[in-house]
């Protein structure tokens, strides 16, 4: 026999020392938040505690610093919650998202605020945006666009009708998995519940494995996983989160089409992010239909060179104006180069609104 077990008590006291040392670290750290938060109140009775561009700065700070051997994502995740825990003492937060519970974009808002945060599911998109608006919780975590199916015209209309503001972003990469309960046999699915999206997402693979399968589409991938777990012979498209959720069986795992599908959500508020050193800013334009009106709005970005990174057009819906676009663009609207274009865009278009300046999605 080798002497392994006395090199693992060695170790495991050495685990034991070092624990010992990060608790007393992130007491230590979470006492500075105290302190932070009695700052915050003495200088404004109305402080907000929560401060995006902050949490940005220093996930990137530790993922820079990083040198492994855990990877530098991991290791921002560890931060994320104590930075969650850190807020909690300072002030709970309290987060709306579209449930139900077991969805994309729980797990959204878990990944953006860390566990500490109190996390309530909404029916639809614009309940999440009233709660906000109407101070019954402090944000809210809607999705806005799929890197396979495109746009979520939802969210972008709620963003027409509300004083809202976006003060952040955050990308999961979707994996989705066919689940069945313990008592359905992989050979006897003859049908699958999912959302349209997720559908459209994983077709190729359900037409190579299930081609025979009635698909049945429901309002949410939760729901999907919620019906199956009563059914015989039914199987639905979900995420991990919806699987454990409802106790379910995986009997294949990421079927999406696409290995890097992804969906982008967004963090609404009611306050105005302070530049992060990596930012982005959405805008929503009305304008008239006019020949070149498209040019004449996307010119000033070109000239001052700034990164478009997203332009999709809406129906106007005052009838007024003919084309509303929203556009996502890199930099702050506190940037120079940022506030010039904005001055020009406002002269061009007939109705301009800044929806927020936030921080580029970190994890
Ligand atoms: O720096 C702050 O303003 C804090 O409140 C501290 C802290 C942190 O734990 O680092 C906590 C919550 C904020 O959202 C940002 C950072």
């Amino acid at each position: 026999m080798s002497d392994t077990p006395i090199d693992l008590d060695a170790l495991r006291q050495r685990i034991d020392g070092l624990d010992g040392e990060i608790l007393r670290l992130i007491s230590e750290r979470a006492q500075c938040a105290g302190q932070v938060a009695k700052v915050k109140t003495d200088s404004d009775p109305d402080a907000v505690f929560y401060r995006p561009e902050r949490e940005a700065q220093v996930l990137r700070r530790i993922m820079a610093l990083n040198q492994g051997p855990l990877d530098a994502e991991e290791m921002a995740r560890l931060f994320r919650e104590i930075m969650s825990a850190c807020l909690a003492l300072e002030k709970p937060v309290k987060v709306a998202y579209l449930g139900p519970e077991g969805t994309f974009t729980q797990q959204a808002a878990l990944k953006h605020f860390g566990e500490s945060a109190v996390s309530l599911p909404m029916a639809a998109i614009d309940e999440v945006f009233r709660e906000v608006e109407a101070g019954a919780v402090n944000y809210g975590v809607v999705p806005v666009e799929n890197s396979t199916e495109g746009v979520v015209n939802h969210t972008l209309d709620s963003f027409m009708d509300s004083s809202m503001r976006i003060c952040g972003e955050v990308v999961l990469r979707i994996h989705h998995h066919l689940l069945v309960s313990s008592n359905t046999r992989r050979d006897k699915v003859s049908r699958v519940y999912s959302h349209p999206q997720s559908f459209a997402q994983c077709r190729k693979w359900l037409d190579a494995h299930y081609p025979h399968a009635e698909r049945v589409p429901v309002s949410s991938n939760a729901e999907a996983a919620k019906l199956v777990k009563t059914e015989w012979h039914s199987a639905a498209i979900a995420g991990d989160m919806a699987a454990k959720l409802y106790d379910l069986e995986k009997i294949a795992e990421t079927i999406e089409d696409r290995p890097d599908n992804s969906t982008r959500f967004l963090i609404i508020g009611n306050q105005d992010v302070p530049a992060s050193g990596e930012d982005k800013t959405s805008i929503v334009v009305a304008m008239r239909n006019q020949p070149g009106a498209l040019h004449d709005l996307l010119e000033p970005f070109h000239r001052h060179q700034i990164d478009l990174t997203r332009l999709e057009t809406r129906p106007s819906r005052s009838g007024v104006w003919n084309y509303v676009f929203f556009i996502d663009f890199s930099g702050h609207r506190d940037d120079a180069r940022v506030a010039a274009v904005l001055e020009e865009v406002q002269l061009r278009c007939a109705e301009l609104k800044v929806l927020g300046s936030y921080p580029v999605g970190v994890l």
